[in-house]
């Protein structure tokens, strides 16, 4: 099963957002740029605004491409699909996705809980940023 996942890398302040997966949802507690399947129909841009929408509560507007990366978990494959998204300063509240949000320089992520699919898109987002 190849599932197309879109995720939002919001950057505020040089710092970027990540949240951590509820501990009832697949991945759960691990950390990641939130977004979500795409569904039938949908452009990433409309699924990612719809999911930013359902998990926390704001409009973002998309403003770029920035990466993809495939990684097979052990009952599924994701195709994660990131893109630059920039927050117009909404207030953030979680609906139940997750169990927390930070906003963290990107070298202070911890690559060790964060989600394995994510890594690239990190790597993807420091690499533009010292470009
Ligand atoms: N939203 C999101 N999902 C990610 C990321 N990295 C990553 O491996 N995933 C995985 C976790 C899920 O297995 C899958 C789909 O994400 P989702 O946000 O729609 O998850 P979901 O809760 O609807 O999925 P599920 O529990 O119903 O299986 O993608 C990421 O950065 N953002």
């Amino acid at each position: 099963m190849i599932l197309n996942v879109v995720a939002a890398v919001m950057i505020a302040d040089g710092k970027i957002f990540v949240a951590q997966r509820h501990r009832s949802h697949s991945q759960g507690g691990l950390w990641e740029f939130p977004g979500g399947k795409v569904e039938p129909g949908e452009t990433a841009e409309i699924a990612l605004e719809r999911e930013l929408q359902e998990e926390l509560s704001i409009n973002v507007t998309v403003t770029e491409y920035l990466a993809t990366s495939v990684h097979q978990y052990p009952d599924k494959t994701v195709k994660l699909h990131g893109y630059l998204c920039q927050w117009h300063g909404d207030q953030i509240e979680l609906t139940g996705s997750h169990e927390q949000y930070r906003w963290l320089a990107p070298q202070q992520v911890d690559r060790t809980t964060l989600a394995p699919a994510d890594l690239p898109l990190l790597d993807a987002l420091i690499n533009m940023l010292n470009s």
